[in-house]
């Protein structure tokens, strides 16, 4: 159902890729040194991704990784941070961090993640408010947040600032759980009943946020079916298409 009502919106593939008039994807263009272990065919993508951060670099680039539960998002996070030099911040990982330290804050977090609904926007904005400023990384993935409305609004009035990209991957809800019943992390929401309100939360409350961003013209889709190389490539041919679109070469 949410997947035919994001079919009719306008979430850019790589082939269609253009740029908005409202975006700020045309201003700012300041470059930067490669660090030794970039790759050099990434090299002018990275540019890209410096030029549309804040306008005296003042705040790495921002990209939010959106899709549901098991779509894949982490497993790219990392191919992504590795090949295209982006710090990587779960937000998933910060909560279960924080569950970890064996505070009150984790216990109340534990409760909300085994029930597959969403931590309230104050903890997990303020986890991410001090990833990001923590990172010396010029660019950064934000993985699985924003989660609803409410936590794009907070992050927007506590960080003061937008994310520059959005990525949605897109899987059909099937395999989506067949991925999360096979994943053996020991995740305390791996198991069916959490997932299929983990669902729930996703179609009802994530979704819009996607739609969201995808009226600002900042939503681009990726297929999240195949293998994870043929996800993976979908993503470089998206940043390549960015590239060609925004980018003074
Ligand atoms: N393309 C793929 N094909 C098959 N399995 C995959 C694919 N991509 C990832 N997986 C596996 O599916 C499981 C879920 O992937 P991953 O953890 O990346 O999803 P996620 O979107 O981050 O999920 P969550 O929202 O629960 O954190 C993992 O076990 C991962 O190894
Ligand atoms: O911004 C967020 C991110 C996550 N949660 C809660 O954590 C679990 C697991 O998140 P993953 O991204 O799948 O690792 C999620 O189901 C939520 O309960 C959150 O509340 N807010
Ligand atoms: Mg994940």
């Amino acid at each position: 159902m949410w997947r035919r009502r994001l079919g009719a919106l306008l979430l850019r593939s790589p082939s269609s890729s253009t740029p908005s008039s409202s975006s700020s994807y045309q201003q700012h263009h300041h470059h930067l040194i490669p660090t030794p272990n970039e790759k050099p065919l990434a090299l002018s993508l990275l540019r890209l991704f410096a030029s549309q951060a804040g306008s005296d670099g003042g705040r790495p680039f921002i990209a939010f990784i959106l899709g549901g539960p098991g779509s894949g998002k982490g497993t790219q996070c990392t191919r992504i941070a590795s090949d295209f030099g982006f710090a990587h911040v779960s937000a998933g990982d910060l909560l279960r961090n924080e569950i970890s330290s064996g505070t009150d804050k984790g216990e109340l977090i534990l409760e909300i993640i085994k029930e597959g609904r969403i931590v309230p926007s104050e903890i997990t904005v303020e986890l991410i408010r001090k990833a990001i400023e923590s990172t010396t990384a010029k660019r950064v993935l934000i993985d699985g947040f924003p989660r609803c409305e409410e936590n794009r609004i907070a992050f927007e009035k506590i960080t003061g600032t937008e994310p520059d990209l959005v990525i949605f991957f897109d899987c059909p809800e099937d395999e989506m759980v067949k991925r999360l019943l096979g994943r053996n992390q020991g995740r305390v929401d791996d198991n069916i009943e959490t997932i299929k309100k983990r669902l729930k939360v996703f179609e009802s409350l994530n979704i819009p946020v996607v739609e969201y961003y995808s009226s600002r013209g900042k939503a681009h889709k990726i297929n999240a079916t195949g293998t994870e190389d043929e996800i993976f490539e979908a993503v470089r041919k998206l940043f390549s298409s960015l590239r060609a679109t925004y980018l003074e070469v």
